[in-house]
Order: structure tokens, then C-alpha cells, then sequence
């Protein structure tokens, strides 16, 4: 027998089939409305360069790495994870796991073959349950292995583009951002929602 479809499962649905970015990613054949965020961000910032080697991680479907696909040309890579699976994309190596599965590091380091990424960039977020004492820790557990893993992975006049959340139990970890980063910046793409505390960490240049 057919499941039935909850109301607020149905409200959802048609609310997102409805957004205007989830439209125009449809029309323009992009992976996810989440590419107009990136988009946005590199207008303003200019983040990306030709030739660049990027890690992308929570990268599934496939949007940002679709954007970035356009910098690497012939000298660069996009090396991407996530635990869903992702359609293939040209020249984007892909892992499926878990960013916190050693199996994952072990990949990136054999990839990088010595060398240290221009970008990391992490559009992760855990799977939320609504409730706060569960969901915050989790999103500071995951944004502060996010900031180490690139200690090991980012070159130091990198630039490490993360998503966060605001709220007082972050300040911490954007402490943490500072003590490792020279220049940090909270950025809040026209793509997000407004109803949602979902913001991006763009931190360039360690100390
Ligand atoms: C908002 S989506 C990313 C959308 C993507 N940036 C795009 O443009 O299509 C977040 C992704 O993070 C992934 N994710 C969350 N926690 C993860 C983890 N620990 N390891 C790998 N991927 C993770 C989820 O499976 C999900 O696909």
C-alpha cells in the first residue's frame, strides 16, 4: 500500500517546487538551488582562480562542484566526499563516506599527492532532529573538523568557505576561526533562506 504523504511533508514539497532558485536550477539543468549560493558568493568575493586544486566536502548532488568544475582546466582537481552518493561529474573525483572515516583521509591524502588544496569548501550540515541540545553540539563537532581538517589540507594563503549556523554557541568556534585565520568574513547568500540561521564562514590566509 502507498504510504501517505504527511501535510507538512506536502507543504515542503510545495513550497520547494515553488522556489525560484529550485526553478531556475531546474531549467538551467544545475545540480541543486545550492549552486546559486556559491555563485553568489564568488561574485562578491572572487574565491576562485583558474588552475585551482579544490576539496569539496557534503559535496552530493553536485552543485558546488559543478561550479567549481569551471576553475580547475588543466592544472587543477576537484576532490569531493560526501556519504550520499553523486552522479558522476567530468574531471571531479569522487568519494563516497564519511568526512569523519579515516578511509576518507586516507583518500585525499594519496589525491593531493603532496600538494595542499587552494579551497576547501564544506557544505555540510548533520542531520538536524529539531531538537537544540542535540543539533547544536553536532554542527560545533562538525564546523570545528571541518577548521582542522583544513590545518592538514589547505595551503596557508588558502581559503576555507564553510557553512555554519549563528547563535551564541558558536562564538567559540568562530574564536577558534580567528586564532587560525587572518581574515574571516560571515556571509549570508540572497540564496539562502532568510527564515534560516544558515550562514557561510569564509576564512582566508593562517597566521
Ligand atoms: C546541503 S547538501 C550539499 C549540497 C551541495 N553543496 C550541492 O551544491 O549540491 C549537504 C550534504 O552534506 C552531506 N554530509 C553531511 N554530513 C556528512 C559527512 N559527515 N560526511 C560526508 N557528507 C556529509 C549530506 O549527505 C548532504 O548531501
Amino acid at each position: 500500500m502507498k504510504k501517505k504523504r504527511s501535510s507538512s511533508s506536502y507543504h515542503w514539497i510545495k513550497k520547494h517546487f515553488n522556489d525560484q532558485y529550485v526553478q531556475e536550477a531546474h531549467s538551467k539543468k544545475l545540480r541543486s538551488r545550492a549552486w546559486f549560493k556559491l555563485e553568489q558568493i564568488n561574485k562578491s568575493e572572487k574565491i576562485f582562480k583558474n588552475g585551482m586544486i579544490i576539496i569539496d566536502l557534503g559535496s552530493s548532488p553536485g552543485g558546488w562542484s559543478q561550479y567549481a568544475q569551471k576553475y580547475i582546466q588543466k592544472k587543477g582537481m576537484i576532490i569531493s566526499c560526501d556519504i550520499m552518493p553523486m552522479k558522476p561529474i567530468q574531471k571531479v573525483k569522487f568519494f563516497q563516506g564519511d568526512f569523519f572515516d579515516s578511509f576518507f583521509l586516507e583518500k585525499i591524502t594519496k589525491c593531493l599527492n603532496n600538494k595542499k588544496a587552494h579551497i576547501i569548501m564544506s557544505d555540510m550540515s548533520p542531520n538536524l532532529s529539531g531538537i537544540s541540545a542535540i543539533d547544536i553540539p553536532k554542527s560545533i563537532n562538525l564546523l570545528n573538523s571541518v577548521l582542522n581538517f583544513s590545518c592538514n589540507f589547505l595551503r596557508n594563503n588558502g581559503t576555507l568557505l564553510t557553512k555554519t549556523f549563528l547563535g551564541k554557541d558558536f562564538d567559540q568556534c568562530f574564536k577558534n576561526f580567528h586564532s587560525i585565520f587572518k581574515e574571516i568574513k560571515i556571509i549570508k547568500p540572497i540564496a539562502s533562506k532568510l527564515t534560516s540561521r544558515e550562514v557561510y564562514i569564509l576564512a582566508k590566509e593562517r597566521h
